[in-house]
């Protein structure tokens, strides 16, 4: 008699971690059980992917949907849909934008309500890491965190204090013991807030002023430091949204030596330049800043060496009001998590021939391997049936509507991509489908495995 299974992907293209393979995949129970030439058997479902590619669903590790508190910029439930239609299955909340931020087990659980309620797609929290919260890691631990959070500068929100180098050294002795990592939005605070003062006192508020105020020593300075307080203390590292190539070689160097540390860089550092954030304007502001072209060239050459770890959106909308105005004054944040991989298909897959293998292991496998996520981020049995179905023939010039995000905008817009995801399939259910979300919010609450 024939197998029955739930879901079978029929005559795909498979981006499996040993390359691509010509391959039906099927799922039981929400987990692949078989990965043969041809299933025989039927299912529930049987998904025609003849002609397209079927990449593992993609996880983002940095995101702030901003929810509970600030829902007037984002909402897990518009950037959970943003994502799976970027073929995401899973991400990272970060403990800051939302009010309050996620300093305790008590703001922990009020963003898990929302998430449990409206997150179409997997989730994990980071905690927050701060002066004012180091008695509290403990317990953010016990609520399943993936890893906590801190600033070295200003983090953008009063409520979210920067981690200074006292509490960066305590706090990492905590975190050696709790067993889970340290991410660190690395700027040093001193050189930053004086060289924004003395902009500011010049009326100096261009984006090329807003450049000259974040220099590249700025991240690279404190990339050092941070190296050595998690060489001191043991602590695991990880350097958030990387954007200097120097500040990459120091993180290698050190991984080399035997530190636990790597880094993650964002879509916007490796695809825009100084130049386009001229041209595009405060859409385009983050912290750190992007950029020179020769800078990202060393970044790619690094990337394809293996030396950056994963690559985010940290995704960081506002309300678009709070963009308007002098570059220096507003917001620094973009809006990204719809676009991470078509953004890599095209820059890496299409025009660097960036094998999809290795993209599907910077979009979804590292990330869920340095987390200790079980059972995500690869096409393999025993994993969850999460897959993005991709045709890499059909390119798309972006348009602001096709944009699920709470405000459709992105300094992506006009842009126009190699690659399109036509289907996104969380745990065997199709969430998105055609530009459509097609299922009501079935989001997992996903925690580390010791
Ligand atoms: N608070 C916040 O989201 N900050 C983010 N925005 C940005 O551009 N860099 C960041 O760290
Ligand atoms: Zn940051
Ligand atoms: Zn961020």
């Amino acid at each position: 008699m024939n197998k029955r299974y739930e879901v079978i992907i029929r005559n795909g293209l498979l981006v499996c971690p040993e390359g691509v393979i010509k391959a039906d995949v099927a799922v039981c129970d929400e987990k692949i059980v078989e990965i043969a030439e041809e299933i025989a058997g039927e299912a529930r479902e049987t998904i025609d992917a003849a002609g397209q590619h079927v990449f593992p669903g993609i996880t983002d590790g940095h995101v702030h949907f901003n929810d509970p508190g600030r829902t007037e910029w984002e909402t897990i439930a518009t950037g959970s849909q943003a994502l799976a239609a970027g073929g995401g299955v899973l991400y990272f909340d970060m403990p800051l934008n939302c009010s309050p931020c996620t300093l305790d087990a008590k703001t922990f659980n009020a963003k898990l309500a929302v998430a449990q309620r409206d997150s179409l797609v997997d989730y994990g929290f980071w905690g927050g890491f701060t002066p004012n919260n180091l008695d509290k890691l403990a317990e953010l631990a016990e609520c399943g965190v993936i890893g906590f959070k801190a600033f070295s500068c200003f983090s953008g929100i009063d409520e979210f204090g920067r981690a200074d180098d006292y509490t960066a050294l305590v706090g990492m002795e905590t975190l050696a013991k709790l067993g889970l990592p340290l991410m660190v939005h690395c700027e040093n605070a001193e050189i930053t807030s004086a060289l924004t003062a003395k902009a500011l006192m010049h009326n100096k508020t261009t984006v090329r002023d807003y450049f000259a105020a974040r220099p590249p020593i700025t991240e690279i300075e404190n990339v050092a430091r941070m190296i050595s307080l998690a060489e001191e203390t043991g602590c695991k590292l990880i350097i958030a949204h990387i954007s200097t190539a120097r500040a990459v070689a120091l993180v290698t160097e050190a991984r080399r030596r035997g530190v636990d540390v790597c880094c993650e860089t964002i879509g916007h550092y490796l695809i825009l330049t100084a130049d386009d954030v001229e041209q595009l304007g405060t859409v385009a502001k983050c912290s750190p800043p992007i950029r020179d072209p020769k800078n990202q060239a060393k970044m790619w050459a690094r990337l394809l060496n293996g030396e950056i770890a994963f690559v985010s959106s940290d995704h960081s909308p506002c309300d678009p009001k709070l963009k308007d105005g002098e570059f220096l004054k507003v917001w620094g944040g973009i809006s990204a998590c719809q676009t991470t991989l078509p953004a890599l298909l095209t820059h890496a897959g299409h025009a660097r021939k960036v094998a999809l293998e290795d993209i599907a292991r910077l979009t979804a496998q590292n990330v869920n391997e340095i987390f200790n996520i079980p059972g995500k981020g690869k096409i393999a049995v025993g994993y969850d049936g999460d897959f993005a179905l991709v045709d890499l023939a059909k390119s798309f010039a972006l348009q602001a509507e096709d944009l699920f995000y709470k405000h459709q905008v992105s300094p992506y817009v006009g842009a126009t991509f190699q690659g399109t995801v036509t289907q996104t399939i969380l745990r065997g259910t199709t969430v998105f489908k055609h530009g459509r979300i097609v299922s009501k919010p079935i989001g997992k609450h996903v925690r580390p495995k010791f």
